[in-house]
């Protein structure tokens, strides 16, 4: 029975590095874990109907508080019963906390208070703050919300990441203060640069409070994989291993792997999708590039080993058509297989890991190059 807004379940664990299989209970459905989450920005994952996102077996969707509380705003969905009702979606949602969307604009002015920014949509001027992050969240009822946090860009100053990464943990009591909500989980964000010391810095600080999971943030923000896994080695092991963990932005099979053998148990990125409906495809081979005039004639499915319904409809030849001439369906029958594609390759991880066999999962998919990136 669960009694909170979330239990996590720590199922096993590798015997032979810091992989583990989990399982987390929500009042929406249960995740298995390591998952992949679909990312579903304005309340959609973009060219997926909701079962398309069944039949590909997506057990949990994100949404963006900034985006959704732009447009199409509170009202609408306070008016709607919440994000679940208003799109239909009746499995567990995740909301980042808009912190990551307000840090990508050009002119927003940073102080303790919060982030000060121009709307996109008509140029009004708005305070982005921990207490509005919340608000936003609990109206828009995810099952899990995210702290308001501040990420940091790649090359930022040693002593700016310092001075943020203080910033964060007083924006994530207040957070935590503000979040009345009692059955929404709150996850917590270690950030902290790619500096091991402000690493532990900010992880002794966001574990001091009694968040429903952790994060690292701050991550996949231009770095090269191996200062991403400079980071993940340093930090993930570290993070309660009661609770979720979740590492923000990742989504190539070679930086989840990174991330499963340190212990990571969630991951998101919009590049499946991206790199679908510009005419990509994510094989069990490596990426396939559909646009290129050699997929002309070719009466393959993408992927023979994929299940999906592009796979088992269409050829590679179709789609090569579809994407040259911009239609529609190539961009719903890639993203549909990259996705698929993405919950295929981590069900295949979580095996490994029951079966104390991820290292060899891992070297086996890895040794083909094209694999790679
Ligand atoms: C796509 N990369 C990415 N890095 C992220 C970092 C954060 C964060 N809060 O540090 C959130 C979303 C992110 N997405
Ligand atoms: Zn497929």
């Amino acid at each position: 029975m669960l009694e909170g807004p979330l239990k996590y379940e720590l199922l096993h664990k590798d015997k032979h590095s810091n992989a583990r299989r989990g399982r987390i209970y929500t009042p929406n459905g249960i995740i298995e874990t390591p998952v992949f989450m679909p990312v579903g920005t304005n309340g959609t994952v973009k060219a997926l109907k909701n079962s398309d996102l069944k039949d590909i077996e997506a057990e949990i969707i994100l949404g963006n508080a900034f985006h959704l509380f732009l447009r199409p705003g509170l009202e609408v969905l306070k008016n709607a019963g919440g994000l679940h009702k208003f799109m239909n979606w009746d499995r567990p949602i995740l909301t980042d906390s808009g912190g990551f969307q307000v840090f990508s604009l050009r002119d927003r002015k940073i102080s303790d208070e919060g982030v000060l920014f121009r709307s996109p949509l008509d140029g009004s001027k708005i305070m982005m703050t921990p207490e509005l992050s919340m608000e936003i969240q609990m109206t828009i009822g995810s099952n899990i919300a995210m702290a308001f946090d501040e990420c940091v860009e790649a090359g930022a100053e040693r002593k700016y990441v310092e001075e943020s990464v203080d910033r964060t943990f007083e924006w994530a009591k207040r957070s935590y203060k503000a979040h009345t909500k009692k059955d929404q989980a709150l996850f917590g964000i270690v950030q902290g640069g790619f500096h091991e010391d402000l690493r532990d810095r900010s992880l002794k600080q966001i574990t001091s409070i009694d968040f429903d999971g952790f994060a690292l943030g701050g991550l996949s923000v231009g770095e090269h994989y191996s200062e991403t896994e400079r980071i993940l080695k340093h930090s993930g092991p570290k993070l309660p291993e009661d609770k979720p963990r979740y590492i923000m932005g990742i989504g190539t099979p070679l930086i989840i792997l990174m991330s499963v053998e340190n212990g990571m148990d969630m991951f998101d990125c919009v590049l499946p999708t991206r790199m679908g409906r510009h005419g990509t495809a994510m094989t069990w081979e490596g990426k396939v590039n559909l646009k290129a005039g050699k997929w002309k004639y070719s009466t393959e499915p993408i992927d023979n080993k994929c299940d999906c319904y592009a796979c088992q409809n269409h050829t590679r030849g179709y789609i090569h058509h579809l994407i040259r001439k911009d239609e529609i369906l190539g961009k719903i029958l890639l993203s549909i297989h990259n996705l698929r594609f993405l919950i295929n390759f981590v069900k295949e991880v979580r095996k490994a890991i029951e079966e104390d066999r991820f290292l060899e999962f891992k070297e086996e998919f890895l040794s083909n190059p094209n694999n790679v990136y």
